[in-house]
């Protein structure tokens, strides 16, 4: 199946900065795609130049097969990009913002999918409202409504829960999950690693332009190297095995495992030093650990 977006040798600089060097990555038909990064890793940028806002020095970016720069209009209609900034025109409502961004690609009788959108975004009751007037959470909900008038089989969300509400992220993101079951292709940038865990089945980390790692968030959570094991014990720790203690508790010990196998070792040490074990278990690694892991230079 043909990728819904296709990153091919993607350089950018600025200047001095390479803002983006050498990006190549896919993002499948149907997933729910994290882009994850420090402030400055070049996410945005990537963004724009995937919305043909901006121009790769070299490199192509292909979207559902058309490319972003020579194919520009096929491209631009199979993909609704939220931008991170609040961008509007102050003196249209609501509809009328809406119905204009319909006009813009070509539809001319999409009223009843603008009520749904109205509908599930929570802005119903603000249909005839001038932008202008909006609180700042409203605008945002309103721009996910702008990139979703020509339902594109692509949406990317450039960090949509910036600053918003419990209730508003609670709602975008019930919406957003229903299109992807629909079939729609999510890519979505956050800072809230415990979204794009809970969210998204793929992970791509990057850091100062680069693409450091791309993974099944699954994968990323299950990565040996980032494994502890918790044992309570029926004494102290055996000398043997203080290389790996990472924090004590009474009697309890908090140890590295640098791979499952690794337990064994371990459970031999504490038999042989005639110890029992009065308690385990191996504590969840969250995305975030293996975030963190990865900004820092670690093996992930
Ligand atoms: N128009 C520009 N001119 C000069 N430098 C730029 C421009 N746009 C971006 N940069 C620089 O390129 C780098 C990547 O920026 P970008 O906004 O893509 O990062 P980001 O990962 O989206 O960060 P954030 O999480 O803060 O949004 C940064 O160092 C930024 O200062």
């Amino acid at each position: 199946m043909l990728p819904a977006i296709e990153i091919s040798g993607i350089n950018k600089q600025f200047g001095d900065l390479k803002a983006l060097d050498n990006v190549s990555f896919s993002v499948g038909q149907g997933e729910f795609f994290a882009l994850l990064g420090p402030n400055g890793a070049g996410k945005t940028t990537l963004i724009s130049i995937l919305a043909g806002l901006t121009r790769a020095d070299s490199g192509f970016i292909k979207v559902m097969g058309h490319d972003v720069v020579t194919n520009y209009r096929q491209a631009r209609r199979s993909i609704g990009i939220v931008p991170q900034e609040l961008v509007f025109d102050p003196f249209f409502t609501v509809r009328e913002t809406l119905v204009f961004q319909s006009g813009y690609f070509g539809l001319k009788n999409n009223d009843a999918w603008i009520d749904e959108l109205l509908d599930s975004l929570g802005l119903a009751n603000k249909a005839n409202v001038n932008m202008r007037n909006l609180s700042g959470g409203m605008k945002r909900r309103v721009l996910v409504a702008q990139a979703l008038v020509h339902k594109p089989p692509v949406i990317v969300l450039d960090e949509p829960t910036a600053g918003v509400d419990v209730e508003l992220r609670q709602s975008l993101w019930d919406f957003i999950q229903r299109l992807n079951k629909e079939g729609h292709t999510i890519v979505l940038t956050t800072h809230y690693l415990e979204e794009a865990e809970e969210l998204c089945n793929k992970v791509a980390m990057m850091k100062l332009g680069k693409i450091l790692a791309l993974d099944d968030t699954s994968r990323f959570l299950k990565k040996p190297e980032q494994k502890t094991v918790s044992l309570k014990l029926n004494g102290q720790l055996p000398d043997a095995l203080l290389p790996k203690l990472v924090s004590k508790e009474t009697d309890s010990y908090l140890l590295k495992l640098s791979s499952l196998a690794e337990l064994e070792d371990i459970l031999a040490a504490i038999r042989v030093a005639n110890l029992k074990v009065k308690d385990l278990s191996l504590p969840e690694t969250s995305l975030e650990d293996a975030f963190v892991a990865m900004m820092h230079g670690d093996q992930v």
